[in-house]
């Protein structure tokens, strides 16, 4: 198969790179700039990403047409805002895109407006949000997840599918490396500020609070809205989601563990640990997602401590899963189970 990526010299896209260069499926990686791309000098990859050496391929214009006839599939990593603009020919010829921003994710156009602060995207209709991990894209649109919510969510699905938590009671503390802010430096992000030092960020602000209660609703209609922090690590990579949530009466350890073991039974990338706590680095370059669990009946607080690789399970490694879903391919070809000692 041939595989455009849109946004390879950011950070997801540079994952991505990696991963669909080492894809069993995929023989061939196509790269595409801007729409303008094609009037200044040609712009190659290794010479954006010099760690990308000896891959010395062309960011070629971006044309919807030439891209649909040169691949079975495009994924767009590039900021909000630019596939709601781009997007467009790829939804009217039914091709498949996996698209990594938030552009498509929300369904209700004003929310988008609310929390992007940008103009929404048409036809939302035609996307789907697909969390690789709990179900098959069912359209050739997928809009991929955002970070904090994947952690956030695979956290809490069996919990509020299995309706064990109150579902007003819902707190989410969520911690993650600067990777996650993309290349585009940022005071927030600047190195003397992010080093040695924590930030609490977006406050009752972070456009994924929509995405996870969208999600949230989907499952539970009864809950309204969540409790939702974010916090900026001084290391470069992970996500840390630490949820709490009130039981429902009469709640034990024992039936909190069961539904996290009924809702990832035959999951290969979802790692529980009830009774324990995950780390960060357990999870770093892996699309996996580890998941501590425990319940406090003094207090009758759940509290599960959800990890990910924000640029893998967050970004790129869940795309290419969702890629494998919609191509009927294996759901772990391509991925890295492993992680590295970073
Ligand atoms: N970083 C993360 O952990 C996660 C990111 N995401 C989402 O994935 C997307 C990419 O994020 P990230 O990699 O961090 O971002 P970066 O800022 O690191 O990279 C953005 C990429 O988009 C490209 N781009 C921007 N505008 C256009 C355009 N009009 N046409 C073509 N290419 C364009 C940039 O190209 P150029 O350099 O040439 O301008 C660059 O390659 C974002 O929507 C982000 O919200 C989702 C989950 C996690
Ligand atoms: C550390 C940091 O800044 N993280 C980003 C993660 C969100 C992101 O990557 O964008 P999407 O909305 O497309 O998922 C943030 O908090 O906005």
């Amino acid at each position: 198969m041939n595989v455009g990526i849109v946004g390879v010299t950011g950070y997801s896209g540079q994952t991505l790179f990696r991963l669909l260069a080492a894809h069993p499926a995929v023989d061939q990686v196509n790269l595409y700039g801007h729409v303008d791309e094609g009037n200044g000098p040609v712009r190659y990859l290794d010479e954006e990403v010099p760690m990308f050496f000896g891959h010395h391929l062309p960011l070629e214009p971006f044309d919807a047409a030439t891209m649909m006839a040169a691949n079975d599939a495009v994924f767009f990593a590039t900021s909000a805002g630019v596939t709601s603009q781009l997007a467009g020919p790829f939804i009217e010829a039914d091709f498949p895109v996996i698209d990594l921003s938030g552009d498509y994710r929300l369904q209700d156009p004003e929310a988008y407006a609310q929390w992007y602060h940008k103009t929404p995207a048409s036809q939302l209709n035609a996307a789907s949000y697909q969390l690789a991990d709990l179900g098959a894209p069912q359209t050739h649109y997928v809009a991929n997840p955002g970070c904090y919510a994947t952690a956030t969510l695979l956290g809490l699905a069996p919990l509020v599918q299995h309706n064990l938590v109150q579902p007003d009671s819902i707190i989410v503390d969520a911690k993650s490396g600067t990777s996650g802010a993309g290349k585009k430096l940022s005071p927030l992000t600047h190195f003397t500020e992010a080093n040695d030092n924590l930030q609490v960020y977006k406050l009752n602000a972070h456009q994924h609070i929509p995405e996870i209660v969208q999600q949230l609703k989907q499952w539970d209609p009864a809950i309204e809205s969540i409790q939702f922090n974010t916090t900026l690590l001084p290391i470069t990579t992970g996500i840390m989601a630490t949820i709490y949530a009130k039981g429902v009466p009469g709640l034990t350890e024992a039936s909190v563990v069961d539904a996290f073991q009924v809702t990832y039974q035959d999951h290969p990338f979802i790692q529980l640990m009830p009774g324990q706590m995950p780390d960060i680095k357990m999870v770093i370059g892996t699309n996996n997602c580890a998941l501590g669990i425990s319940f406090n009946d003094v207090t009758n607080t759940i509290m599960v401590v959800s990890v990910i690789d924000n640029l893998v399970k967050g970004a790129a490694g869940q795309a290419v899963q969702n890629f494998n879903d919609l191509f009927q391919l294996t759901e772990t070809a391509g991925l890295p189970t492993l992680p590295v000692l970073a």
